[in-house]
């Protein structure tokens, strides 16, 4: 751990002072209800927005923008429905600064009380014995996004200036394929976001939950749906079960030929794609902090498919992967309906890697879903299509962003962070690298074990406030650099 330490022991004391006030601003977060796959909420995702503005003007931010992105493509139920806005704002423009771009969404994933969540999830929940955030939102994305307005405000109130120019570009539906999102990238690449030297992204997780770490690889994810739909309306299955063809029969077949239950995923074609994993890679894992325990800690259960840390990491990092999300249209409530849905829709995505090309990936599930379906000589309706797709992206985590994002999470949490990958996807993430042509780098606040995407979702106090701490110091040890 041999650095030049930089004087920073009053802007972390700063942040210390200003927990509470750090909190309340998580809480009122949280407490907009900002999913962006639900069309009902949209205006919640829009008030979200207007909520950053908002506090971004209070803490003294320049130049905010709301981007209208226009009309969301289609498939979607409203064709009127609008895109939530990007939201654009920047502290400082110093010419003999250095340039920061940071991102971060202000959409959430969908959740209900009844999902199984011990709390309201759109109610934060301090549970100060172990001081812990509870709420949807907390670690993906809006503890991360608050925690770039709290390093501003410590610095505000120490009377300092921010070390670089922050440029702000918070959006709205990364959870549902960052729609409209690249064409603004490059549209500003020439415009607000000129001279941008850096982008930061602290939008992913811990790999387990004591070691910070900082990630150099996200997975893409290409998500599609298959439609089946046969009667005009739902109907009893007394009177008309064994006499009509069911969607829900079709749709369960179909969806049973595209991974099986080991986790290979049975699309001819999609492994062919995949970059073979060279001995030196291979090698990386082994330094990797992480265990079979950690993760099925964070998975509460003993079901992991791999009994080696490696395996693990490989499947997560390296290899793609092909999920079953659910059926739109089937029922499943509690108890016993005898109802036959006359349309159903099958949801999976598949986490991509290099070198698999998107356009082809798409051409292989649907020529497949195609051929499965003749093979049922069924007399329903059906489509198969992609809903949004994101690239997956790797870096060479050996530059000055990394460095000085490692100085900062060494002063704060008294370690030398792993480099790692990520499971998940940030699909902006390629277009900010080659719009704007440099370097990206993801620096995380929460832990493996956050609940991201699952019920009770949360936040370590200590991870919001040291990672706030980082997010600051990593400015600092940049602008040295
Ligand atoms: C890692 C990030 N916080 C995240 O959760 N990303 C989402 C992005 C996505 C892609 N399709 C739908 N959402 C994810 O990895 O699922
Ligand atoms: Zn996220
Ligand atoms: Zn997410």
């Amino acid at each position: 751990m041999s650095y030049e330490k930089l004087p920073l022991e009053e802007f972390y004391k700063t942040i210390d002072e200003l927990k509470p006030k750090f909190i309340e601003r998580l809480q009122k977060a949280i407490a907009i209800p900002s999913v962006s796959s639900d069309e009902t909420l949209r205006p919640k995702v829009v008030e979200m927005a207007h909520f950053l503005v908002d506090e971004l003007t209070t803490l003294g931010f320049q130049d905010i923008q709301l981007k209208d992105l226009g009309i969301q493509p289609p498939p979607v139920a409203d064709a009127n429905l609008k895109l939530p806005p990007i939201v654009l704002a920047r502290f400082g423009q110093d010419p003999k600064k250095k340039n920061v771009l940071v991102y971060g969404h202000y959409d959430v994933q969908p959740a209900l009380k009844e999902d199984g969540w011990a709390t309201e999830p759109f109610t934060m929940f301090h549970d100060k014995e172990n001081d812990i955030l509870f709420g949807r939102g907390s670690t993906d994305d809006k503890g991360p996004v608050m925690g770039w307005l709290n390093v501003v405000e410590a610095h505000n109130k120490l009377g300092w200036e921010l070390p670089v120019n922050l440029v702000c570009c918070f959006e709205g539906m990364e959870e549902s394929g960052s729609l409209g999102l690249d064409e603004l990238v490059a549209k500003e690449a020439q415009q607000y976001f000129k001279g941008v030297d850096q982008v930061t992204i602290s939008d992913n997780y811990w790999l387990g939950t004591t070691k910070p770490v900082l990630t150099y690889g996200l997975r893409g994810c290409n998500y599609y749906q298959i439609i089946v739909e046969g009667p005009g309306a739902d109907l009893h299955s007394g009177i008309f079960g064994g006499i009509i063809a069911e969607p829900m029969t079709d749709l369960v077949k179909l969806m049973s030929t595209l991974v099986d239950n080991k986790g290979k995923i049975l699309i001819d074609g999609v492994s062919d794609m995949v970059a073979p994993l060279t001995e030196k890679e291979d090698q990386l894992y082994d330094a990797i902090d992480f265990s079979v325990e950690e993760l099925n800690a964070a998975a509460g259960s003993k079901t992991s498919l791999h009994d080696n840390k490696k395996d693990i990491l490989k499947h997560r990092w390296r290899f793609p992967s092909l999920s079953l999300h659910g059926i739109e249209g089937a029922f499943s409530g509690a108890g016993a309906k005898t109802v036959i849905p006359a349309k159903v829709v099958g949801k999976f995505s598949i986490r991509t890697v290099p070198n698999i090309v998107s356009n082809t990936l798409d051409k292989l599930v649907i020529d497949h879903v195609t051929k499965e379906f003749a093979k049922l000589d069924s007399v329903n309706k059906f489509k198969v299509e992609l809903i949004h797709d994101g690239a997956y992206w790797v870096s060479d985590p050996f530059n000055e962003s990394f460095t000085a994002a490692s100085k900062a999470t060494q002063d704060v949490w008294n370690v030398v962070p792993d480099f790692t990958r990520e499971g998940g996807s940030i699909p902006i993430t390629l277009t900010f690298e080659k719009e704007l042509g440099v370097d990206v780098l993801l620096l995380p606040m929460g832990r493996g074990d956050d609940g991201a995407h699952s019920i009770n979702e949360k936040l370590d106090v200590p991870n919001y406030i040291n990672g706030c701490k980082t997010l600051g110091g990593y400015l600092h040890y940049y602008a040295k650099a």
